[in-house]
């Protein structure tokens, strides 16, 4: 066995053995001053079970009240404190087979070459999707959401999908508080369903839908309408129709059944409702009109019809589609929403849907005119953002993902630079620290947004703000202000999701390039980097047959993937203030995303807690 790996085990048994004497004395004080059998049960169990209770312990704490020693972190045995460090996460950067849809292998990228170099010890391959992130099967794809969860946690949760899932599926959802406040509105009001419609399994699964239809119909709801926002982006272009034509079966199976359930509005997902980190309040006006206010440009009497009608508009695509409404033969919207009618957004996943719920519940608003503000009973699937409890009702508890390894390294004294632009904004702040917002201690932190270009796609500006992000993380390494500098660049990802494969080669390039003024910055410090992404999406442009061959349509055309995909990602360490012994282990079973945090912790001179997943590093005595 590796001594380094002996050495924190030792290191880790004394510090359980010191947790445990103080734990001890106070269970004691419990036993004496409690005789509850079930206390003494649990006791026992957590007793027996050290990582249990070393998690009971510390969220035992937090909610106590914590203070700094509860946070400390153990010294590394042999990594020393004070380096600078960079943390990259190259959005959408996966490793597939080198061919000409493999957009990352076609781009010039002589950096992230440059370091594949370095492997095995210094550059390997995790797990970026499925259960090695929170999801519900190793079929789901990676996503941001998770990835960075993952990266920033260093523990896997189960996920909003899963979650989901398994309130459907036990029937629990249909028990708690957040549906039993929406169904108030049942008798009188119309229910109101909101999300986008497909089985990407990224923000929400049509299956889902499908049984929160039929649940909530037995559960009392006479009059429901459902408000789609197509896809095209976590699934094919064009898939659409099949999900609109899908959903129309189902109401109309409801309607069989004496309920009342129609589409009554739709757009594209990028144009209207779903905009992330604020980019751009307009696409969630769109939305409000025509779900709220039953006004759109584009009027129809059927859903299906619509979407095949817009998608014949001049360069248009299922993420664009402009918003629509459902009208009756008098030319009247069939489902705008009113006072005394119930709304729940059906996204399982965070960052798209903040906007619409703040539109929704809040009362004070100022981001547009929404003209009526209808007085609704609103619920989201999950409570979208738990620092500002948005929404405040919701029908499935959000995965709780508390002692993020942000937290911990700011809390022993490692100060923090994250930056991106605004469409990943929130990926290396928000999502990284656990679903939560703002800072743990401003006066060690400092997060830094670039403004995103808006109104555009993204094909059409490919290099977006690599540069200009780059830029900063460098002169925060310079700075000598910052202990970590983290990044986000979404070039892979933002310009991949478009399909332009043209463009997401220059996209890849862009990346590559801000990628070395980092590394270059980190070289002048003496720093050390840890250069990872969050899922695969630029490295796989089209849909694949079963033996990995590009997939045709029925009229013999490629099928080019929008998606991100289940490809593993790359995780590069090195610099000048990297250890000479420093390598990645080889010992560790089916590493992923979430092992990368007590990686970054060791490098900055600590031990991971006990409860995150181990790190990908050992130091091998030369
Ligand atoms: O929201 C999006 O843009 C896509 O559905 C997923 O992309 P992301 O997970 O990389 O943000
Ligand atoms: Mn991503
Ligand atoms: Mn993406």
């Amino acid at each position: 066995m590796n001594p380094l790996i002996v050495e924190i085990d030792v290191w880790q048994t004394a510090e359980r053995l010191s947790v445990y004497i103080a734990s001890s004395l106070f269970l004691l004080f419990v036993i004496i001053t409690s005789s509850s059998p079930s206390i003494l049960s649990s006791l026992s169990k957590s007793i027996l079970n050290p990582l249990l209770f070393n998690r009971h312990l510390q969220n035992f704490h937090l909610k106590m009240g914590s203070t700094d020693s509860q946070w400390k972190l153990a010294d590394h045995p042999k990594l020393p404190k004070g380096k600078k460090i960079a943390v990259v996460v190259l959005d959408g950067w996966g490793e597939a087979n080198p061919d000409q849809y493999n957009c990352i292998h076609v781009a010039e990228t002589p950096t992230m070459d440059s370091l594949k170099k370095g492997a095995p010890e210094k550059w390997t391959l995790v797990k970026a999707h499925g259960t090695a992130v929170g999801l519900p099967t190793d079929d789901d794809m990676g996503n941001s959401e998770v990835g960075h969860n993952a990266l920033g946690a260093g523990r896997i949760y189960a996920q909003g999908a899963k979650l989901v899932d398994l309130a459907l599926a036990s029937g629990k959802i249909y028990e708690e508080e957040g549906f039993n406040y929406i169904k108030e509105s049942f008798d009188q009001g119309t229910l109101h369903l909101i999300g986008l419609l497909s089985d990407g399994g990224v923000h929400s699964r049509l299956d889902q839908v499908q049984l929160l239809l039929k649940g909530a119909s037995e559960h009392g709801a006479k009059r429901i309408r459902v408000h789609i926002l197509t896809d095209g982006r976590d699934v094919l272009d064009g898939s659409s129709v099949g999900f609109v034509e899908t959903l129309e079966n189902d109401l109309a199976e409801l309607r069989a059944k004496g309920v009342d359930a129609r589409i009554a509005s739709g757009g594209g997902r990028m144009y209207v409702t779903m905009d992330r980190y604020e980019n751009d309040w307009d696409v969630v006006k769109r939305g409000w009109d025509a779900q709220v206010l039953g006004e759109a440009p584009h009027k129809f009497q059927n859903a299906v019809e619509a979407v095949k009608k817009l998608r014949e508009l001049p360069n248009m695509n299922d993420q664009y589609l402009p918003p629509f409404v459902i009208v009756d033969e008098s030319g009247n919207p069939v489902g705008p929403i009113l006072d005394g009618d119930a709304v729940v957004t059906f996204n399982f996943r965070a960052d798209r849907m903040v906007m619409i719920a703040k539109a929704l519940e809040y009362e004070d608003f100022d981001k547009f005119d929404r003209v009526r503000v209808p007085k609704i009973r609103y619920a989201g699937m999950l409570q979208y953002d738990g620092e500002l409890k948005l929404p405040s009702r919701y029908l499935v508890s959000p995965p709780l993902i508390e002692r993020t390894s942000g937290e911990y390294l700011v809390k022993n004294g490692v100060r923090t630079f994250a930056c991106s632009e605004t469409v990943k904004f929130g990926h290396v702040t928000f999502f990284w620290n656990g679903n939560r917002s703002g800072y743990f201690d401003a006066s060690k932190e400092e997060y830094v947004e670039i403004p995103s270009d808006v109104g555009i796609t993204f094909n059409v500006q490919p290099k977006m703000k690599a540069v200009e992000i780059a830029e900063k993380a460098r002169d925060a390494i310079l700075s000598g202000k910052f202990d970590q500098v983290r990044v986000n660049l979404p070039n892979g990802d933002m310009v991949g999701h478009t399909g332009d494969i043209e463009a997401t080669v220059v996209a890849c390039k862009a990346a590559d390039e801000a990628v070395k003024i980092i590394l270059d910055a980190v070289e002048q410090v003496g720093g050390i980097y840890v250069v990872t992404a969050d899922h695969g999406n630029a490295e796989d442009m089209v849909k694949r047959n079963k033996s990995g061959q590009p997939a045709k349509d029925k009229n013999g055309n490629i099928q080019i993937l929008t998606s991100h995909t289940l490809q593993p990602v790359p995780v590069a360490i090195g610099g000048p203030g990297l250890l000479p012994g420093v390598k990645f282990r080889t010992d560790v079973q089916t590493p992923g995303l979430a092992n990368v945090a007590a990686t970054v912790m060791n490098l900055h001179g600590f031990v991971a807690p006990s409860d995150y997943e181990p790190t990908l590093i050992e130091v091998v005595d030369n």
